[in-house]
């Protein structure tokens, strides 16, 4: 009895049953022994007594058990379910991170002491920077009643900035990271991390190019999809820079220096459906194969003169 009591996994119906049977069985086999034996009445209403007794405790103690039993399985389960959505929860907030900052620095965040209000920067040496605007999308942007007050041209420009970040999913562009897109203007930069500065085959500043070009195709076909002229100014610089997050509530990754400042007036200098590049991007373009005609010297706000070159295309295959 004390063993079917002790049972786990039995439920306590069967247990009550079970038990049941055992006493009753006992009792019966009690009584048919010590029917015509000289035991006393009193000894056999005490041993019945005392069976009841403890049948009736056993069958208490069971149900208990079972009821903790149950109790500690609904927590477990709670336990586990709570315990899964913490990890979606986890694996939610990293991706958006991930879209927010690029992977490294938003590891640093998730995994860097979280008290640590320090603010977050690196010198990098070698990033190849890039600068794409279209700046005849000012001309295209209207608000009027029929274009849902200037929805629909954001829409496209959306379209097209989406395409844009969509290229960069590719695994040749994965040296690229996305910098941000202000208005009709896209910035990305390359070589930002040790894994992406392939400061021995360049090949950081070879998918810049590539990029820039691409980015320059995929134009066009919107062109043609869409009975647009839109026309896009791209601008390439090559040097030291110094990458950051700025902002805790919205942060925002970022990159500054010279190189930066250059790389934006390479675009703002350029012409239309070109890209300018720098004598430092030319060198290494050139080396590798890569078409690119003299522009001559052009006049820089700040640098002075600067001899800037036009990548024409891919290198001969
Ligand atoms: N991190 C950045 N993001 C976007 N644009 C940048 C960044 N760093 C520099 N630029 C752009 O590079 C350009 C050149 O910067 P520079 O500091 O040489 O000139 P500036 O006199 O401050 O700018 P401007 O003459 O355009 O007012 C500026 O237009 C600036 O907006």
């Amino acid at each position: 009895m004390v063993m079917t009591a002790s049972y786990q996994i039995l439920t306590s119906i069967v247990k009550v049953i079970i038990l049941v049977f055992i006493a009753t069985t006992y009792l019966c086999v009690f009584l048919a022994t010590n029917f015509s034996s000289e035991l006393d009445r009193y000894s056999q209403s005490y041993t019945i007594v005392l069976l009841i007794g403890f049948l009736v405790a056993l069958v208490i103690h069971s149900q208990q058990t079972e009821a903790t039993y149950r109790l500690d399985f609904l927590w477990k389960l709670q336990a586990t379910e709570e315990k899964e959505d913490m990890e979606h929860l986890e694996a939610y907030n990293r991706k958006l991170l991930a879209n927010i900052l690029p992977v490294h620095v938003a590891e640093h965040f998730l995994y860097s002491d979280k008290n640590n209000d320090d603010l977050y920067h690196e010198q990098c040496e070698c990033v190849c920077v890039m600068f794409a605007s279209i700046p005849n999308f000012s001309e295209f942007y209207v608000e009027l009643e029929g274009n849902n007050e200037g929805v629909e041209c954001l829409r496209l420009l959306n379209e097209i900035i989406a395409d844009f970040d969509e290229i960069l999913s590719e695994s040749k562009f994965s040296y690229i990271e996305k910098i941000k897109s202000t208005g009709a203007t896209y910035m990305a930069a390359s070589g930002l991390t040790k894994a992406t500065c392939d400061m021995k085959g360049l090949q950081h500043v070879t998918a810049m190019a590539d990029y820039a070009l691409r980015l320059r195709e995929q134009l066009s076909y919107v062109n043609e999809h869409s009975f647009n002229n839109f026309r896009i100014r791209i601008g390439i610089n090559i040097g030291p820079v110094v990458a950051g997050v700025i902002g805790a509530r919205k942060p925002q990754y970022d990159i500054w220096g010279n190189a930066v400042n250059v790389a934006s007036r390479m675009d703002s200098t350029g012409v239309l459906d070109k890209i300018q590049v720098t004598q430092e991007v030319y060198q290494i373009l050139n080396a590798k194969g890569y078409p690119l005609t003299c522009r001559g010297s052009i006049e820089v706000k700040g640098k002075g003169n600067m001899v800037t070159y036009f990548l024409e295309g891919y290198p001969p295959q």
